[in-house]
């Protein structure tokens, strides 16, 4: 059986993920996204589960920094599920002062908090399951949760199916070390961190190199390196399986236009995205044009 680390504590949006990409397996929560992907670095872990973007808030932004520092680590699989909250409190509570949760289902819930528990104060906690823990121990009033949260907590129901924004997503990444890559499928995604230079021109020479091969981008996100001000790495997401010749050679130009360039991972979709191939993009095109300058090279002409 794997072990599997995931962004805990029992009852977050991210164990229902583990449970959908990892169904079976030994599952250890972790206190925060760093400590989940630290687990797999250690070999605690064998593979971790960490929210990675959401369709109202964006980038998980603890997620990006981790996977770009300390020892790299490659996403093998993706998991998309519906993201709507319910509201717990203590057995007995009648005013609500407080509402804690993490500050992704805050930001979710923020009309519903105003229309429905006015004058309430939000507090962020490291996760919503936290602040069920929190809630719990008398430490708030209110939490919003997963709806499996109460199955793990001794709180009562105060409202179910609660989202500011109808069929709000989140993405959750299923991370290892490297090693053997999953199939392609024909239905990919293939993720990259690179830290482009501070000049003039330079994040649009990496996304040209997608575009003239017709490579679709699917996320491009940007976080400061922390080192020198206005110096940024910017995460890229696109369409395709390292494994295809046409991704292989964008994966070689973006090298070589940036050494500082991690591959991230290529792994199924979730998404039921398809792949639109642009004329001359396909990868019989790149294997056919690199036969065809091999026969020029030996002197032929086909
Ligand atoms: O805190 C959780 O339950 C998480 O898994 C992170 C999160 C928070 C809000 C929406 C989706 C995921």
């Amino acid at each position: 059986m794997s072990r599997i680390a995931y962004f805990g504590p029992q009852g977050t949006f991210t164990e229902q993920a583990a449970r959908r990409l990892a169904p079976g397996e030994e599952l250890i929560p972790a206190e925060t996204i760093p400590a989940a992907l630290a687990a797999v670095r250690s070999g605690a872990a064998d593979a971790a589960c960490v929210p990675i973007e959401n369709s109202v808030e964006g980038a998980v932004t603890a997620t990006l920094d981790s996977l770009s520092e300390a020892e790299p680590l490659v996403a093998v699989a993706e998991a998309l599920l519906p993201v709507h909250f319910s509201v717990l409190t203590r057995p007995g509570t009648t005013e609500i002062r407080t509402v804690a949760s993490h500050p992704h289902a805050l930001a979710q819930v923020r009309h519903w908090v105003e229309a429905n528990l006015p004058g309430a104060h939000p507090v962020a906690t490291s996760s919503t399951a936290a602040a069920a823990v929190a809630v719990d121990a008398g430490e708030f009033d209110a939490a919003v949760t997963a709806p499996v949260a109460v199955e793990h907590y001794p709180l009562e129901v105060l409202a179910t199916e609660v989202a500011d924004v109808r069929d709000a997503k989140t993405r959750f990444l299923l991370v290892r070390a490297p090693g053997e890559l999953p199939a392609p499928t024909g239905a990919d995604r293939t993720s990259i961190v690179a830290a482009a230079t501070n000049r003039t021109g330079a994040l649009a020479e990496l996304l040209t190199e997608l575009a003239v091969r017709g490579i679709n981008l699917t996320k491009l996100d940007a976080r400061p390196t922390r080192n020198n001000f206005g110096e940024y790495r910017f995460f890229i997401d696109f369409e395709g399986h390292v494994a295809e010749p046409r991704i292989g050679d964008v994966l070689a130009a973006l090298r070589r236009r940036c050494r500082n360039v991690r591959f991230l991972g290529s792994h199924p979709r979730a998404d039921n995205g398809t792949t639109e191939i642009e004329p001359g993009a396909a990868n019989e095109d790149f294997t056919d044009a690199i036969a065809w300058v091999e026969s020029v090279r030996k002197g032929a002409q086909a």
